[in-house]
């Protein structure tokens, strides 16, 4: 008889439980029984596969199987908690090296969070095509019943269904619940008759009818042994093959053998790729992934009731070096921590100081309530929406006439690699410039080196650099900003970046598209000194206080004082700011006319573009008259683009 040596009572090594009462009974085991009385066909075999949610606090699915059955769960012979490393997301995604390390060490920690509940327990990695894997492990494993959080993420949807497919076929239960949002997306959209939720307004009066969001479900005690698990002709198939182009080749500088067999490097099966072993370099970031630095943040976070209760985004700094806000978006991205623990969590919070008759509480949109509705209302957009990680096809979204717009061959499909556009060179020039932060423009420099070094960077400088790139001052479409933030983000959600892209191009969500950031008198509402260029940007660390956000309008010898010639040590701007921003302004004017949204048969046939040029161009082209008479009447006054801010100074 294989008895569970889990009986540890020690408490799982997770804070919180004396913030977060959940409305459940103490924390089950999922107990196991002795094998050598079973008979082989009575045994319970589970597997549960993590996917992003790396913890094991707060699982709804894990959960479910708990509560699904007592008399059948007190059976579980076997249970392992695996993660599949899969192909897909390796080579098809262009994914940063921050990214990477961010995971690799979530799913150590995770495993070390099993081995601590019993030493036989790991996360078992398991390397190929999650089809391909669970073939196998049904079969050599004798399993019984497979346990996920569900996503409604494009992708996963297929690659689930599959699995539910051949599971069916071969007898064994999935158990599947959402957890990764506080509503179920499908579910919304179904009291939605079927449509996204579109604003913030919506999806709170369509959850309002719904089941109140569930308390965070508490963590097992002790979990049973895993069985036999060695795996026989683990280098039979090839489980890492990929048949598209691998995005990631040229961020590789070693060898990748993550998939030359399916468990892993023979002294070490079932254990965590490393960096090397995906032939990547070391990452850069100081983000480090992990439920236990998860939940130090959650903790500090809600250790402080003021902050907490007076949350206001808009209000919060993006200019400072120390995170202003709560730096929660990569361990919720991974599922270090649950996001039902961080909404009832600060419920709590709010409710205790408002008791204590604390003032100035904020309210949704602005306080983090309904900065976690929003993360949900993108997640239901993303659920309902074809296509809404481009303009082609994607009905919410409006048409531009951006530059750089992906190409489609006459069947539809996109032309990849992308070729370069050499009939806009400048659009080209002007997006190299953007992701290298070398635009000239400091507060944007430093945000894309913040971005690309550390993985992260402030919502409000995600909004500075989207503007700039899409409807502000480039007219570059938002659709490779995008791709430049799923490459470069931690925290990458594929219902957030694309649904916050749209925003901030005014293609979706928001329309006021004449309300653009200023390159210099955004940055300095909340830092005048310009501390975050000058980490990001050192070559311009010497430069004072007045000409930190632009350079170029010092004097000659300010930039000798300061060791920096601008032309020389830092680029001149790439761009006249007011002159462009007027421009982009007149063009959207014309598409918010014209009123076409991506699925529209004139974008879907391509005639679109040429009903635009001809609508900017029956307006006689007068938009580019205007701004560059602008151009010439500040001139004419000795006021360059960025004049204005140094004048206001002055006075
Ligand atoms: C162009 C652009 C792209 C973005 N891409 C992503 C992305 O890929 N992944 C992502 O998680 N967020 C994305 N955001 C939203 C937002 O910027 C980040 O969630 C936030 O900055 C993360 O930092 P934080 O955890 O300190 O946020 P906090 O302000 O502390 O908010 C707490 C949590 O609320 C959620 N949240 C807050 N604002 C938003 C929002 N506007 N949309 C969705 N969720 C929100 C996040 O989960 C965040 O962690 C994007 C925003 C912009 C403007």
């Amino acid at each position: 008889m294989k008895k569970s040596n889990s009986k540890s009572t020690k408490k799982p090594e997770i804070p919180l439980t004396s913030l977060i009462k959940p409305d459940l009974t103490s924390p089950k085991s999922l107990k196991s029984n002795s094998i050598g009385k079973e008979k082989e066909e009575n045994k319970i075999n589970v597997i549960y596969w993590h996917r992003t949610d790396l913890r094991l606090k707060d699982l709804p699915a894990l959960n479910k199987l708990l509560n699904k059955n007592e008399n059948e769960i007190k059976k579980i012979n076997n249970f392992w908690p695996i993660w599949c490393f899969d192909p897909n997301y390796l080579y098809k995604h262009r994914v940063g090296l921050n990214r990477w390390n961010f995971l690799l060490e979530s799913i150590n920690n995770l495993s070390l969070e099993y081995k601590k509940l019993n030493k036989n327990q790991k996360l078992w990695v398991l390397r190929g095509k999650p089809f391909l894997i669970f073939k196998k492990l049904i079969k050599d494993w004798k399993i019984t019943h497979i346990v996920w959080e569900k996503d409604s993420n494009a992708y996963s949807k297929i690659r689930d269904e599959k699995i539910i497919t051949l599971a069916k076929e071969l007898g064994v239960e999935i158990i599947t619940t959402p957890g990764r949002h506080l509503y179920d997306p499908d579910e919304v959209i179904k009291a939605n008759k079927g449509k996204p939720t579109m604003t913030l307004h919506q999806w709170q009066s369509i959850t309002s009818k719904m089941k109140d969001i569930d308390k965070p479900f508490p963590a097992p005690e002790s979990i049973p042994d895993p069985g036999p698990s060695d795996l026989k002709d683990h280098h039979e198939e090839n489980w890492g093959e990929y048949e598209g182009i691998d995005l990631n080749a040229d961020v590789r500088t070693g060898k990748d053998t993550c998939f030359d067999s399916l468990t892993g490097p023979s002294d070490d099966p079932f254990s965590v790729p490393t960096m090397e072993q995906l032939g990547f370099p070391p990452a850069t970031t100081t983000i480090h992934g992990g439920t236990i630095e998860g939940y130090r943040r959650l903790k500090l976070f809600l250790s402080d009731p003021e902050k907490v209760s007076t949350f206001s985004k808009p209000h919060s700094a993006p200019t400072s070096l120390e995170p202003s806000t709560t730096l929660l978006s990569p361990y919720i991205k991974f599922g270090c921590i649950g996001i039902r623990e961080l909404w009832w969590g600060c419920k709590e919070v709010v409710e205790k100081w408002r008791k204590n008759g604390g003032k100035g509480e904020t309210k949704e949109p602005e306080n983090m309530f309904g900065q976690l509705q929003f993360r949900d209302m993108y997640a239901c957009a993303e659920a309902a929406i074809p296509n809404f990680e481009r303009i082609r096809g994607n009905s919410i979204c409006k048409y531009i006439d951006w530059s750089l717009q992906n190409q489609y061959d006459k069947n539809g499909n996109e032309i990849l690699p992308r070729p370069k556009d050499e009939k806009d060179e400048q659009a080209e020039k002007r997006f190299e410039a953007w992701k290298k932060g070398e635009t000239g423009f400091p507060w944007i420099d430093a945000c894309m080196r913040q971005l690309k070094y550390e993985g992260w960077i402030h919502h409000l400088a995600r909004h500075s650099v989207a503007c700039f790139l899409t409807r502000g001052q480039c007219y570059i479409s938002w659709e490779r900003g995008m791709e430049v933030f799923d490459e470069w983000l931690i925290d990458w959600d594929p219902a957030s970046n694309p649904g916050n892209w749209m925003w901030l191009s005014a293609s979706a969500f928001y329309s006021q598209y004449f309300r653009v950031y200023g390159l210099v008198s955004w940055p300095q509402k909340t830092d005048k000194t310009g501390e975050l260029v000058r980490k990001y940007c050192p070559e311009l660390k010497d430069f004072p206080d007045k000409y930190i956000y632009c350079p170029h309008l010092a004097p000659l010898t300010i930039q000798e004082k300061s060791n920096c010639i601008i032309g020389k040590n830092y680029p001149f701007p790439i761009l006249n700011e007011q002159l462009e921003k007027e421009l982009c302004i007149s063009k959207l004017k014309d598409s918010y006319k014209l009123n076409f949204n991506g699925n529209h048969l004139e974008v879907l046939n391509g005639n679109v573009n040429k009903k635009l040029k001809e609508l900017h161009e029956n307006n006689g082209n007068t938009h580019f008259k205007k701004s560059e008479e602008n151009e010439k009447k500040r001139k004419a006054k000795g006021e360059g683009a960025l004049d204005k801010f140094i004048k206001r100074e002055k006075k």
